[in-house]
């Protein structure tokens, strides 16, 4: 049984924070968030709150919290912060535990450590969020290839969006990955639309059956 899963993707904004919320309540997880840049917001961690129907305490506190929206290298640096590495050490809990990035996998964290370097050394299984929408066939492409690279463990791919077929299965054909399943737009999004979703979308057997 997977325990520790990390959930990328292919770029900020598109929906992995709502999909590890989904996906924390699916497996009755708990999840983690190292490295928030942004807090004039709502947090991730507060979203995954909001929308996971887990208890206070399933949500982990994060390791750095950055003032401003930013990457998270220059969220840092203008908070006088450096993120070091070896502070993201990932915690131990009696639960499948969901760890989010931010943005997409190349994205810095200081001028010499990016996100994917840090999943290399974790070599935890990875989701890779992405989109169903026209430009994202070369983006999930790119983000497999980076992380095959680094003999990063990869679990599969779940959708985000409408579904467009073709674009789905062009990705999975080309990137040699599964996909797990597809997260619909929801209107509205609440605890109770996202986790019926997860169960019509996603099998947990799938996602959390092996390590
Ligand atoms: N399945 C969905 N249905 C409806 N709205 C969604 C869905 N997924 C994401 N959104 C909305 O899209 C916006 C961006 O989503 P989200 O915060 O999950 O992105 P992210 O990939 O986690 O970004 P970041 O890189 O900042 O962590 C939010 O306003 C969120 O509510
Ligand atoms: C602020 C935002 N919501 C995320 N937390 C960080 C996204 C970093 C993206 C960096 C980039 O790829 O240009
Ligand atoms: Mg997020």
């Amino acid at each position: 049984m997977t325990k520790r899963i990390v959930v990328t993707g292919t770029d900020t904004g598109i929906g992995k924070t709502v999909f590890s919320a989904g996906l924390a309540g699916l497996l009755d997880g708990f999840y983690w968030k190292p490295v928030q840049s942004g807090l004039d917001e709502e947090t991730d961690s507060e979203v995954v709150a909001r929308l996971s129907g887990l208890p206070a305490g399933r949500v982990l506190p994060e390791v750095y919290r950055l003032r401003m929206p930013l990457s998270p290298h220059r969220s840092a640096e203008i908070d006088g912060v450096s993120i070091e590495a070896a502070d993201l050490s990932v915690p131990a809990v009696p639960g499948p535990l969901i760890i989010e990035g931010a943005g997409g996998v190349m994205v810095p964290l200081n001028r010499r450590t990016r996100f994917i370097d840090i999943f290399a050394q974790w070599q935890l299984p990875v989701i890779l969020c992405a989109r169903t929408a026209l430009g994202t066939i070369n983006h999930t492409l790119l983000s497999i290839e980076a992380l095959r690279a680094r003999s990063i463990p990869l679990i599969g791919i779940a959708f985000i969006g409408e579904e467009v077929a073709e674009t789905q299965s062009t990705i999975v054909e080309f990137g040699g990955m599964p996909q797990l399943g597809r997260l619909p737009h929801l209107n509205p999004l609440t605890g109770e639309t996202l986790r019926d979703a997860m169960v019509a979308g996603f099998d947990p057997t799938l996602i959390a059956g092996g390590d």
